[in-house]
């Protein structure tokens, strides 16, 4: 189909892919949890962290913290925070990004339309937010424990892109995912072309554990659920409309 032949110009294959989209659909049914490794392969993966420290070394990487808790942490000594940059993939120097983007894309639409796609087929995943390029970790509040999308925000997948080259366990900066209602813990090492995708509500209460001070990349995208996501604007609208007078000329 036309899908399989961009990818096969973007040098995906199609049993590639096929394969991924099973793992993604049985992964994320059973477990809520999908980690894909070598996902793109070395050489790829290679041209995204060159991406990515070229964001950093323009300075297009601001701080994800708002000012004071900057100014405290530095106060304090601790070390910066997390730098961010929202990327949408179209930008010049992006296009790599732009590629990881695009297949990740179509694995989760394609797992959304799956005939087995189970508890995926209740979402109509229609969006995605831009990709938020991370050098991390900083002490930023996303790192403690905490769910993505506790309240309806229209978030329904996570998926985290992994770029750190020859990390070792001392290294830190594990992810660790607390999967409700079960016992067991998910640890999941921030290795170089790792791909990790997990339910971004409450079912996946998660915390970065702390790292050494070197730079940490990862590019997380989040997906978003369509009726979710117009229930939750609609009742923002609502909010600012009775909380903010219109003003009378
Ligand atoms: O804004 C938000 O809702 C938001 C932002 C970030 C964020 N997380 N969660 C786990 C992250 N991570 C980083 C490396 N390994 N994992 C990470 O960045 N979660 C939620
Ligand atoms: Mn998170």
């Amino acid at each position: 189909g036309a899908d399989s032949q961009t990818l096969e110009e973007g040098g995906f294959n199609e049993e590639w892919f096929a394969g991924i989209l099973e793992s993604i659909v049985r992964d994320l049914n059973q477990y809520g949890v999908c980690v894909i490794d070598d996902f793109l392969g070395a050489e790829r993966a290679d041209h995204i962290l060159n991406e990515v420290k070229a964001l950093e070394s323009h300075g297009a990487l601001e701080a994800g913290q708002v000012v004071s808790r900057q100014v405290q942490d530095q106060a304090r000594g601790m070390i910066r925070g997390d730098q961010i940059a929202w990327v949408t993939g179209g930008e010049p120097h992006c296009s790599c990004i732009g590629q990881l983007v695009t297949v990740v894309d179509s694995l989760v639409a394609k797992a959304n339309k799956h005939q087995d796609a189970g508890m995926l087929a209740n979402y109509n995943i229609t969006w995605r937010t831009r990709a938020m390029v991370a050098c991390y970790p900083g002490r930023d509040t996303h790192y403690v424990k905490h769910v993505d999308n506790p309240n309806g925000d229209g978030r329904c997948i996570t998926a985290i892109y992994y770029l750190n080259r020859d990390w070792s366990e001392d290294d830190g900066g594990v992810l660790r995912i607390y999967p409700e209602g079960k016992d067991q813990v998910a640890s999941i090492e921030p290795l170089f072309d790792r791909m990790l995708f997990f339910w971004s509500d409450r079912r996946n209460p998660h915390e970065v554990l702390p790292a050494k001070i070197t730079s940490r990349y990862a590019i997380t995208v989040w997906y978003l659920d369509q009726k979710e996501r117009n229930e939750y604007l609609a009742r923002l609208a609502h909010h600012q409309m009775t909380t903010t007078q219109p003003t009378h000329a």
